[in-house]
């Protein structure tokens, strides 16, 4: 399921960006309509000859206000931490620094493969200058050059030869979910807690898929879950561990391994910009959201404050109108057991397949209660709908003019659809296509 990390490293000003850039390419989507997604990228998907990855950029990873060589040790250290396969980038026009130096000191120790990289290789003359590079001892350099987009296949090629071996998941049935959120907001508190449950087994805490550590458990109605990425709750107590960045791509990883996403809030503190942020990813995935305030014993109730709490989340919010919100604290327990049962329904939702049949009666009645819209005297036919996929639940609608198809009324389709099945905490998805 998770697909193998590349962790791109160097210096500052060695071309780290353009070379992640580069590797990601067009591939990467940008969903318009998320707010508060950041545009700058530091973790992104991408693929090489049928082999799917994600790429870090971990000199997007800004610890601000730590000093220049500290920044350096942390950068490598993310990548030593979360990666598969490390590309140490240099660069010819500058040549062997004391700051690669001190780079591959840190990757030397490093138990995963480092490919060293040499970029700004924008000629061929500039390629007899590689040769020095191989006294950093990692081998071969790849010279590459990012501004012109040269070398970059052999060094797919090199990266993708060191994915590890696909492993083969062990076959279970358990539904897979994270907790994701800034720091502080009571993830690991949550973990503890819902483990601690009342009649929760726990059946094993080990090391399943590369460095993610993956609890399992199984709850009073017989229900297995796996609980993945407590492995970055294990690691607490590095610098880098409070960086927002840090944090958005710790929780990017998270989401691509889970069918459910637990995206966590403080209640004390309200709602932060970077909540949004990480909220956004999880619905970019398409994975199944609900929404977890934690902390709830923290506040001063009274009758009105849930629903104020939830129309804030709501206005703030606006594209999870399908994600539950449940109100929870890790402290006194409030609500926890509920929890279980909940990811349970949105992961069932979120693998929902509708028959065909039922489907169009739903998209008939709607057609009937608020007619198509029409432009210049031609009308938008709907002919029928098909659900071509799930997680998440994807449905093709048959038109005779895809372009006619306004925002407005296919938000009302999706209501009604969500009106007639249960997709409770998980997005859908409609494509309109064209059909005589
Ligand atoms: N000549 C040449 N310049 C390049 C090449 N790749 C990147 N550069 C330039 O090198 C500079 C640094 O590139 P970035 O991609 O921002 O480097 P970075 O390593 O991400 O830098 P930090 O964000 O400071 O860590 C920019 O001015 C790029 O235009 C290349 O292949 N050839
Ligand atoms: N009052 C109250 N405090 C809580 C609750 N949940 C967590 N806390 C406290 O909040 C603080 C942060 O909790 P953690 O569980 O470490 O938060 P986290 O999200 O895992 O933090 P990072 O690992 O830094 O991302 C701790 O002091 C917890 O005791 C809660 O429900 N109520």
């Amino acid at each position: 399921m998770a697909n193998p990390i590349v962790a791109v490293v160097g210096r500052p000003n060695v071309g780290k960006s353009t070379i992640f850039n580069r590797i990601v390419g067009d591939r990467i989507s940008i969903v318009e309509d998320t707010p508060g997604v950041t545009r700058d990228r530091i973790y992104a998907h991408s693929e090489w000859i049928g082999h799917k990855f994600s790429v870090i950029d971990t000199g997007g990873i800004d610890i601000s206000d730590e000093p220049f060589v500290n920044q350096i040790q942390d950068q490598a250290e993310i990548a030593i931490d979360e990666a598969d396969v490390i590309v140490f980038l240099v660069s010819v026009k500058e040549g062997i620094t004391d700051a690669d130096e001190k780079v591959a000191r840190i990757l030397y120790k490093a138990n995963k493969p480092v490919i060293l990289a040499v970029n700004k290789v924008d000629n061929a003359e500039l390629r007899q200058e590689i040769y020095d590079f191989y006294s950093l001892g990692f081998g071969d350099p790849y010279p590459i050059s990012g501004s012109h987009g040269l070398g970059l296949g052999d060094l797919l090629d090199a990266i993708v030869k060191e994915f590890p071996e696909e492993k083969q998941e062990e076959q279970d049935d358990s539904i897979r979910f994270s907790l994701i959120g800034r720091p502080n907001v009571g993830k690991s508190s949550l973990v503890n807690a819902i483990l601690g449950e009342d009649r929760v087994i726990v059946s094993d805490i080990a090391g399943t898929t590369r460095d993610a550590i993956d609890t399992k458990f199984t709850t009073p109605t017989g229900t297995h879950f796996t609980m993945v990425d407590t492995a970055g709750m294990r690691k607490k107590g590095k610098v880098y561990e409070n960086t927002e960045r840090y944090s958005v791509m710790r929780a990017m990883k998270a989401i691509d391994n889970s069918n459910v996403v637990l995206v966590v809030l403080n209640a004390e503190e309200g709602i932060r910009e970077q909540d949004k942020r990480i909220a956004g990813y999880a619905h970019e995935a398409g994975r199944g959201i609900i929404i977890v305030v934690n902390k709830w014993d923290t506040l001063k109730k009274d009758n009105h404050t849930l629903h104020e709490f939830e129309a804030g989340i709501r206005e703030q919010f606006a594209y999870l109108s399908y994600a539950p919100i449940i109100f929870v604290s890790a402290v006194t327990k409030q609500r926890l057991a509920q929890l279980p049962e909940l990811i349970a329904r949105v992961d069932q939702n979120h693998r929902r397949r509708v028959q065909s049949s039922t489907l169009n009666d739903v998209i008939m009645d709607a057609i009937a209660i608020n007619p198509t819209p029409s432009d210049n005297g031609k009308r938008l036919r709907v002919y029928y709908g098909t659900q071509v996929s799930t997680e998440p639940p994807t449905f093709v609608i048959f038109v005779n003019d895809p372009d006619m198809m306004h925002f407005s009324y296919e938000r009302f389709l999706e209501n009604r659809i969500r009106e007639a099945f249960d997709f409770t905490g998980t997005p859908i998805h409609l494509i309109e296509r064209h059909r005589k």
